[in-house]
């Protein structure tokens, strides 16, 4: 072919995978992006891919599925964990209902979780909300409404509102006053507004709730940035009804990773870490895993920033990402646990199966029953380290709290399930990524750019509702996006 028509070729070609790729339609036949037949039953290690996906949570397996309907039939998903879905995992109770012991509620404005939950088929109903919150202070048991998130102070909230305003959430370093911002914590900022202790009891409730830290320790500027995302109201983002809590997934919100992996067969290769990538700067880059080595021209790193720093990278990545990688909160684990009732009897009581205890192991206990109400289940939020792992006494621990807070009934739990994401294994480190004052400034430009065949993706990277679910999807098409212009450009410098 002369130049002329190869060029030619080559721009129809990509004008057609773009517009595939924006209206998801799927090429007849599977060619790949760059016109490759690609046999599954090739060996892994003589062919080379166009795209590898390292992760198999909803970012990932979004990419997957994007670049599967754009025509792309070249690619694998490299999975550590003999499963699918990341931070998502439902907890089977029996006869089909499950309680979810990771991610699981979305809300008004996340609306690429819930496109993705239509396409699936996975409906959503509403969180259970109707009803009292019980707060337990030393022996005493206050009954309170909390349906727009724990913080009753409406002016500091307001405030908060105003100043988010500023703080683009896709890029927080770039506030007017982002220096200024990011020197802060949450909790010197909050002492600098002469609040009451109640309502710093509030704050700290709802910080450790949404981000699994103290406002000591968490950047102000990153609040922000969270609170802009969520449409400039902090009510949205720690609110049930019309906020980021009111709606759960049928079926739990694992089903949407366990749905896309299915449609993709064995594109996804399960306990399959990998450890390295080697040549990242080249046209080929090689990643080795515990199944071998993989070759492919570009990569997706699904996954926080946490995760990609257990990789080993062959040359060193420039200094700006393996610093951002170096200081990315690690230690930030969640746990879950989940206990069994024959029926969600608080409900006689006009209480809507919210604790929250000023101290002690529980952070925040709320109502997880089936639509259906069919099983009583209470799933809590818990201080990782305040609460024994042996679980009859992790069980009995939590059994006392919620009957001082609703009654002698709470005492007899028919299950009992213990989620420690700190704990299972080394492939979530950080659940929630609490980032400290001054990171942002000093990192922040460095989470989402390319670096040579190294694409960003992973909840972490999403321009609004990072950390979330929605921002997993977000993040995902976005990343296939970006592979498939990669792949139809000439090599970039690294
Ligand atoms: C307890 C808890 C409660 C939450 N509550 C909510 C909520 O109510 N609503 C909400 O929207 N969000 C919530 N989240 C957050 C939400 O679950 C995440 O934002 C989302 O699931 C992240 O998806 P992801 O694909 O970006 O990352 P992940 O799900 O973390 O996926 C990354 C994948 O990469 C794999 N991996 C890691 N290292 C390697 C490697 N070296 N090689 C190969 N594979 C690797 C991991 O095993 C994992 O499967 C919660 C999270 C937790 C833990």
């Amino acid at each position: 072919m002369d130049a002329d028509l190869d060029e030619l070729s080559t721009q129809s070609r990509q004008r057609r995978l773009l517009l595939q790729a924006i209206g998801g339609a799927a090429l007849a036949g599977g060619l790949g992006v760059t016109g490759r037949a690609m046999a599954q039953t090739e060996p892994v290690d003589t062919s080379i891919l166009d795209v590898v996906i390292i992760g198999a949570g909803l970012s990932g397996l979004t990419s997957a599925r994007d670049l599967q309907a754009a025509g792309c039939e070249s690619f694998a998903i490299l999975e550590a964990r003999d499963r699918v879905g990341g931070r998502t995992l439902n907890h089977d109770l029996g006869d089909g209902v499950i309680s979810e012991a990771g991610g699981q509620w979305i809300g008004p404005g996340q609306t690429s979780i819930a496109d993705l939950a239509r396409q699936l088929d996975v409906a959503t109903f509403p969180t259970y909300y109707k009803g009292k919150a019980v707060y337990l202070i030393d022996e005493v048991n206050i009954q309170e409404d909390l349906s727009d998130g724990p913080n009753s102070n409406t002016e500091v909230v307001a405030k908060l509102n105003k100043l988010a305003e500023g703080v683009p959430s896709k890029a927080p370093w770039k506030a007017k006053d982002a220096a200024e911002l990011d020197k802060l914590s949450i909790g010197q900022w909050l002492a600098g507004q002469g609040i009451s202790n109640v309502d710093k009891i509030g704050f700290n409730m709802s910080v450790s709730l949404t981000f699994g830290t103290t406002p000591a320790g968490m950047g102000l500027l990153h609040y922000l940035a969270m609170i802009n995302s969520s449409d400039c109201r902090l009510e949205k983002l720690e609110g049930v009804q019309g906020g980021a809590q009111e709606s759960r997934l049928a079926g739990g919100s694992q089903i949407l990773s366990l749905k896309m992996a299915h449609a993709l067969g064995d594109k996804i290769r399960l306990a399959c870490p990998v450890r390295k990538i080697v040549g990242w700067d080249r046209d080929v880059v090689e990643l080795h895993t515990d199944q071998g080595i993989i070759r492919t021209r570009q990569v997706i790193a699904a996954l926080s920033p946490a995760l990609c720093n257990q990789i080993v990278f062959d040359p060193p990545l420039p200094s700006g990402r393996a610093e951002l990688q170096r200081h990315w909160p690690a230690h930030a684990p969640m746990r879950k646990t989940v206990h069994v009732y024959e029926r969600p009897f608080w409900r006689d009581q006009g209480l809507n199966g919210q604790i929250v205890p000023v101290d002690g192991p529980l952070i925040w206990a709320f109502d997880n029953s089936p639509a259906d109400g069919s099983l009583g289940v209470l799933s809590g939020f818990v201080r990782t380290g305040q609460l024994p792992h042996d679980p009859k006494t992790a069980q009995d621990t939590l059994s006392a709290i919620y009957a001082s807070a609703m009654g002698e009934q709470a005492l007899h739990p028919i299950q009992f399930h213990d989620l420690d994401w700190g704990k299972i294994d080394s492939w979530s480190l950080s659940c929630i990524s609490p980032m400290p004052p001054g990171f942002w400034t000093q990192w922040g430009e460095y989470l989402r750019p390319a670096v040579g065949r190294l694409i960003w993706s992973g909840t972490e990277t999403a321009e609004i509702w990072a950390g979330a679910m929605d921002g997993a999807v977000r993040a995902g098409r976005r990343a296939a996006m970006e592979a498939l212009q990669a792949l139809l450009q000439p090599r970039r410098n690294a």
